[in-house]
């Protein structure tokens, strides 16, 4: 992807007392791509993440959005970004039309909330409240949350975390849409697979630093060229192929 750098890290460091979590990374994110921080528990994805939104204070680094320097202009990046909150930021006794209004007031938006309902296929829940929800219908809901302000760019932490397959792949082409209307997309997740579909570049990080920043089939092919290769699948479905064929492709949580 040949796009602009919309996000610039440099250099950036995370210490929490004498721990140092995030261990100077150097990394550019372009303009319309979805992009990955994979790594192992531990390895500084949240913390790098939440320092770009804002959220965390960094111990060093400069960190650029948009043209706006996070150390200057931490007011303007708010203004251009979508950040997904956990579970515990939505009132559970409201209705997801009077949570879309609450966020919309607060960001000093008019947003249609049956518009954004429908975006992430949850219009026939529009009366019902957050805790009513199912796993999944609650994480495109927080999805749908990070685009009441028009975000040129969203931060999904771990977003299909605790779904079954159908409401993962479900996701997945709701995040694919959201870019393909030009949204940047960055994003944490443990699923290699779904690294693969999405990602146009993946940084892996490990103990705080990238050991490999590229698009998910260069990196493979790299794997490849050493000589590695995988054991010979003799299968040609795995257990996956057969839970979604045995209960259909459809969402089951009401969709
Ligand atoms: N507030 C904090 N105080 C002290 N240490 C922290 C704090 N937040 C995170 N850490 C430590 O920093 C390291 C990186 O944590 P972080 O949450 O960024 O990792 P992660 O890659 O997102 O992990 P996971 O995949 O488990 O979500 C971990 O060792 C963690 O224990």
């Amino acid at each position: 992807m040949a796009g602009r750098p919309i996000i610039t890290v440099r250099n950036l460091v995370k210490r929490y007392g004498n721990f140092e979590a995030v261990k100077g990374l150097n990394f550019d994110v372009y303009e319309g791509e979805i992009f990955g921080l994979l790594g192992p528990n531990g390895a500084g994805k949240s913390t790098t993440l939440e320092i770009i939104e804002t959220l965390r204070d960094k111990t060093q680094g400069e960190v650029i959005v948009d043209g706006y320097n996070l150390d200057k202009d931490p007011g303007e990046i708010k203004k251009i970004i979508g950040v997904q909150l956990q579970a515990a930021g939505y009132y559970p006794g409201l209705k997801l039309t009077e949570l879309i209004d609450l966020f919309a007031g607060l960001y000093n938006r008019k947003t249609d909330p049956l518009a954004l309902l429908d975006m992430v296929n949850l219009r026939d829940k529009a009366k019902a409240k957050y805790k009513e929800l199912s796993g999944g219908q609650k994480q495109r809901f927080s999805v749908a949350t990070t685009l009441i302000n028009d975000p040129r760019i969203i931060f999904l932490d771990e977003p299909t975390t605790g779904l079954d397959p159908q409401a993962r792949r479900n996701l997945w082409d709701l995040i694919t849409d959201i870019r393909k209307k030009g949204t940047t997309v960055i994003l944490t997740t443990h699923y290699m697979d779904e690294a693969e579909v999405l990602c146009d570049r993946v940084a892996i990080l490990d103990s705080g630093s990238i050991i490999a920043l590229d698009h998910p089939d260069k990196l493979i092919d790299q794997l490849v060229a050493t000589g590695f290769e995988r054991p010979r699948e003799v299968k040609k479905a795995n257990l996956e192929d057969v839970f979604i064929q045995l209960t259909g492709h459809k969402l089951r949580d009401g969709v």
